[in-house]
């Protein structure tokens, strides 16, 4: 419960109609959840406009209107506030709802198109085994110190955002590691947090059915660090193009990590095997679990994060060394016949080329990588002939199949995808809408030694269908097929 007009604390107001002394008992931006003594503020979405579900809200028992249109026809009793922008006032509103809760805590954001889950699931795991309570908001999951609390986005909206940290606060966490997707930032799921430290993992091509363009994109990345106080810092990657700009403005303190250029946070990497990579970092060198060069990158970033946040450099590396990587990414199952599959989140260009190209380096002979891949319906359709062909290149065969179709026909996807495949690679190919159908073909074309990569669904447990989620797990999948065809 709060005083309506404490919540509006910060809040950049143009008019209110009505009294501000009042009980608010929830706040929401959807009319179906509305209950008694609700703030109900009205967003301009993607889908559908807020503004229409007003009456129905009141209805429903709401007494206080977050808008940025006033209605034609104010309701008796009713308090309505008229703001510039509703997703930024909600995002303030629940902050102070929820006792600003992001202010009691270390909150550490990651940015970037690729790394942010493997970034933030490693940070959370390195500081519960350093003694700390911590919480952890990703895209495989939620956590308060272990307790699991399921995700449904990347980013949640700012009320969940918020009644999580302020959960997370009352179980005594002292840190919380959150990834911010680009969405979050321009929807402001963000605004109205205090942040302790932001980082930058990459950019490259995703999202551009949201953002329209890559610099859209690029600007809403930055928009993150514009808004960091001058008491958090700003890690970004230096050997990322982009690393720079994200920070040219932040009032934050400015701090990098790279291999290549120079950087507060340099490492080198040493060595990369199919059981991990071992790197140089300020002197020492330390074997890693995880997987892939690219990880080289995630690893001294969540180093860098730790050790700005006060964490004693060595038992830092001690404690990193020893740990597994995030669910879903790059996990290998290794067959009877000693076939290895590997299930990867992959589902970008660049996610995509990294897990192909680490695949290639690690293969001790000349076995054959075959691929099995998809992209995701209503979502950026320009990645669709980029990955396909980036498969192509880099596998010795390609089976194109369904990612999460969601509301778009399968055989479209792949349509789009085969655009990208070259008249050389076409023989390559073969088209599988059925995901099990295609992961079964490859483990058959399969034989002793070949590596099979499953890419784009990592940890999802569920293929999309038409707004119906159906039972779908890759890596149980493989392993079922494995016993199943006696591999
Ligand atoms: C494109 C997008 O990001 N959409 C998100 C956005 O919805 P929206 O603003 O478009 O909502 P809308 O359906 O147009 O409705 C507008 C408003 O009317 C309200 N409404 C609607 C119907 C009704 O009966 N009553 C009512 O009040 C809605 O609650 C909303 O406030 O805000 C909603 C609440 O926060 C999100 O659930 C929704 O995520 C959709 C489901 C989604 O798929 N989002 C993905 C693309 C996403 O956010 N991904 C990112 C990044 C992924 C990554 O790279 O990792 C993430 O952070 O997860
Ligand atoms: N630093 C990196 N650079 C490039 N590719 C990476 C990097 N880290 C991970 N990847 C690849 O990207 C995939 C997704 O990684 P991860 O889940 O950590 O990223 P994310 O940024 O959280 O993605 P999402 O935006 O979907 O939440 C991995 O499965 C791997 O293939
Ligand atoms: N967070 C990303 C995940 C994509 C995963 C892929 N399996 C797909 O469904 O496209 C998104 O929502 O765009
Ligand atoms: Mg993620």
């Amino acid at each position: 419960m709060a005083i309506l007009k404490d919540i509006l604390y910060k809040v950049s107001l143009v008019s209110i109609s009505g009294i501000t002394d009042i009980e608010i008992h929830n706040i929401t931006m959807d009319s179906r959840s509305v209950k008694e003594k609700t703030l109900f503020t009205a967003v301009k979405g993607t889908q559908a406009d807020g503004h229409q579900f007003i009456e129905m809200a009141i209805d429903k028992g709401a007494t206080a209107i977050v808008c940025e249109v006033m209605p034609a026809y104010l309701r008796e009793g009713i308090t309505y506030i008229e703001v510039k922008d509703s997703s930024e006032a909600l995002g303030i509103i629940s902050s102070n709802f929820f006792g600003n809760p992001s202010s009691k805590l270390s909150l550490i954001g990651v940015t970037g198109t690729n790394g942010k889950t493997t970034t933030v699931t490693l940070l959370h795991k390195l500081f519960r085994s350093l003694g700390y309570n911590a919480g952890l908001l990703s895209t495989v999951e939620n956590k308060i110190n272990d307790e699991i609390i399921p995700s449904t986005h990347t980013t949640p909206d700012a009320v969940t955002l918020n009644q999580l940290l302020q959960k997370m606060v009352e179980s005594g966490c002292s840190h919380c590691f959150m990834e911010v997707s680009s969405h979050s930032v321009v929807q402001h799921r963000i605004a109205g947090l205090t942040f302790a430290g932001g980082a930058f993992t990459n950019i490259t091509h995703d999202h551009l059915d949201y953002h329209q363009t890559f610099e859209e994109y690029i600007r809403a990345k930055k928009m993150f660090f514009d808004s960091l106080p001058s008491t958090a810092f700003a890690l970004v990657n230096a050997d990322d193009k982009r690393g720079m700009v994200m920070i040219q403005n932040t009032k934050a303190k400015k701090q990098t990590y790279g291999l290549k250029t120079m950087a507060d946070f340099k490492g080198k990497l040493i060595s990369n095997t199919f059981h991990g990579i071992e790197l140089e970092i300020d002197r020492k060198d330390v074997w890693f679990k995880l997987i892939g060069s690219f990880n080289a990158y995630n690893l001294l970033g969540i180093y860098g994060i730790a050790v700005l946040l006060g964490e004693d450099s060595e038992e830092v590396l001690k404690e990193l060394s020893s740990l597994e990587s995030a669910k879903g990414r790059f996990e290998q199952i290794i067959s009877k016949e000693k076939i290895t599959a590997i299930v990867d989140y992959a589902h970008t260009p660049d996610a995509l080329k990294n897990v192909l190209e680490t695949i290639q380096d690690l293969r001790q002979g000349n076995e054959q990588i075959i691929t099995v891949v998809g992209c995701g319906g209503n979502r950026d359709a320009t990645k669709r002939p980029v990955m396909a062909d980036i498969a192509c290149k880099l596998s010795n065969k390609v089976i194109l199949t369904s990612d999460n179709p969601r509301n778009e026909d399968p055989m479209d996807i792949i349509a789009q995808m085969q655009k990208g495949v070259s008249l050389t690679d076409q023989r390559k190919t073969m088209v599988i809408p059925d995901r099990k159908e295609a992961i079964k073909t490859a483990i058959m074309l399969a034989g002793g030694n070949d590596i099979l990569l499953v890419a784009g669904k990592g940890h999802e447990n569920y293929q999309e269908i038409k707004g119906v989620k159906h039972p779908f797990d890759d890596k149980e999948t493989v392993k079922e097929l494995f016993q199943l065809l006696g591999k």
